[in-house]
């Protein structure tokens, strides 16, 4: 279903194991392994040319290795095209291998080279090509190599443009972790899609990435995860209606939540299943909550304990249940949990239900869990920093767990269903980062259950929509201005 959905817009994200093995294969096939490098120096070239021929300053930081490799081949490139071009150089050790080749290259043409600590002083408007640690980084960057990475960026603030060589330095291309981390306007990653790019702080230092397949070798290696791209959105109306219906077409959510104080998230999760279109949207609450639910969306129907059994809010079996958005974790939203699991409906649940998850047993019926990463480390019983070291393992972990379609919130977020691989949707949006927006998603998505069904459909899309409505918003809005409900009205917006 996923795929019919996707027509190509999923694509595969790969581990640098899977790299080199393709390296490897591409070598072999090749015979030698330097014309790669030499046309990963000339992708590079390509883009510089295209993106910045301005008459800037060009800076090449080249480390020791073989993505100093790459930097080195582009430095001579540039040089002999008429750049102004200097490297510096980073590496501790002589060099070896291609690195070494592409080394000799650039002293036979008179590149213009400096000591790495110099670059410390280099203080110009420039394009900087980040070639100084790649898929073979282990750990974090040595002190020496964090000082260039902090005045790379520190450039880049005051009006520099920084392309980075296969990942940015200082970025772990398998679990997208890092502490100091080059942001690049253009990363040009090479063979595939590295993971690492796309997940955790990847996006955020990323703000463009091109992939450069180098003529590798074509090996059908396992996939950590698809990606679907923002792209996606722009030919893809989720939800749409058709003539030939009526409300019960498009599917009835049921709220469950918002105790005293919380109200609020029960209300936004409502008023987002119906801008996402339910056909129907039921809230149960507390009456203070009810009340103000209707003054600003009466197209809801509301109700109160005082008027029955949270079951009164179902229409039927097929309803889609939201539960956690302000259920609190007191006796009333304990109550509400059992009392929903009891009903056997397909659920949503996020936030003070996924607390009550972790303490209880779920009987109840069909799960898309929700949880952002502190969430997902209490669910796990480990800490957020291991959730974070292996994002795409800790949603793994919790579909299994929890039996459940699991949507690992974050900058991206990893959604994951046993025996499927996983789907990495979404964009940076810092305007996102404030209290409501996980309860918007809630909404969102249990409206796309209704409409598609199948779970792992529902949770993929209406993840990536929330995504994209959000960014929209934030263009229009700003990402202070923007308030979580607000993005409703740009689930519709091409
Ligand atoms: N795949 C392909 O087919 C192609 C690959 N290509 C390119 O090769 C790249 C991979 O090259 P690679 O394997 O030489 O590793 P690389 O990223 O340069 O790192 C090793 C260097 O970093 C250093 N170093 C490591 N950790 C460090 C730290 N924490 N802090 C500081 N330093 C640290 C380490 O130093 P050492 O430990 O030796 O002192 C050594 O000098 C790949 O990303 C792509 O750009 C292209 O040519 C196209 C074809
Ligand atoms: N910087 C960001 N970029 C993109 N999405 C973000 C960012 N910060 C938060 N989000 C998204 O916003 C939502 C936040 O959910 P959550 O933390 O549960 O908020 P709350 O519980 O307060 O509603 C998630 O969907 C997450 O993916
Ligand atoms: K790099």
């Amino acid at each position: 279903m996923i795929e019919r959905i996707g027509q190509g817009h999923l694509t595969g994200l790969y581990d640098v194991a899977a790299v080199r093995q393709i390296e490897q294969a591409s070598f072999a096939i090749e015979g030698d392994s330097f014309p790669m490098m030499e046309r990963a120096a000339y992708a590079i070239y390509r883009h510089i040319c295209h993106r910045q021929p301005s008459t800037r300053p060009i800076v090449v930081l080249a480390g020791g290795g073989n993505n100093g490799g790459d930097g080195v081949l582009v430095a001579v490139l540039l040089h002999e095209a008429g750049f102004d071009v200097t490297l510096f150089d980073a590496a501790k050790r002589p060099r070896t291998g291609d690195a070494l080749l592409a080394w000799e290259k650039l002293r036979a043409v008179n590149v213009p080279v400096q000591p790495a600590e110099a670059f410390l002083a280099y203080d110009r408007s420039a394009v900087v090509v980040d070639a100084l640690l790649g898929i073979g980084a282990l750990g974090h960057p040595s002190a020496d190599f964090a000082a260039l990475i902090d005045h790379c960026n520190h450039l880049r603030q005051s009006g520099g443009w920084t392309l980075a060589v296969d990942v940015p330095s200082g970025l772990n291309a398998n679990t997208g972790s890092g502490s100091t981390i080059i942001e690049a306007d253009m990363v040009v990653t090479f063979i595939v899609d590295k993971i690492g790019l796309r997940i955790n702080k990847g996006p955020a230092c990323c703000h463009e990435i091109v992939i450069e397949s180098l003529q590798a070798a074509d090996l059908d290696l396992p996939q950590c995860a698809h990606f679907l791209a923002r792209s996606f959105f722009r030919t893809f109306q989720p939800c749409t209606r058709y003539g030939d219906s009526h409300k019960g077409t498009y599917g009835h959510v049921a709220v469950l939540g918002g105790d005293h104080g919380f109200g609020g998230a029960a209300i936004m999760s409502s008023e987002a299943a119906a801008r996402a279109g339910a056909g129907t949207v039921a809230l149960y609450s507390r009456g203070v909550t009810i009340g103000a639910a209707l003054c600003r969306n009466p197209s809801i129907m509301g109700f109160d304990e005082a008027q029955g059994e949270p079951g009164s809010v179902l229409r039927g079996n097929s309803s889609i249940i939201v539960l956690g958005p302000g259920l609190g974790r007191l006796e009333w939203g304990h109550r509400l949990f059992d009392a929903a699991a009891q009903l056997h409906c397909r659920t949503v649940l996020d936030a003070d239900g996924l607390r009550l998850l972790a303490s209880k047993h779920w009987e109840g019926g069909e799960l898309i869990i929700t949880p952002h990463p502190g969430e997902a480390a209490f669910l796990l019983g480990i800490s957020i920093d291991e959730v974070l070291n292996d994002l795409i393992s800790a949603a793994e972990q919790l579909a299994q767990k929890y039996r459940a379609v699991v949507i690992l919130k974050g900058i991206t977020s990893v959604i994951a269903k046993q025996g499927e691989v996983p789907v990495v949707v979404g964009a940076p949006c810092p305007g996102l980062a404030r209290g409501g927006s996980g309860d918007v998603l809630t909404g969102i998505v249990a409206a796309c259950w209704a409409y598609y069904q199948d779970a792992f459909t529902a949770a993929v899309i209406g993840a990536g929509w929330h995504n994209d409505a959000a960014i929209k918003c934030a263009q229009e809005k700003g990402d202070i201005g923007m308030f979580p409900q607000e993005l409703l009205m740009y689930l519709q917006k091409s």
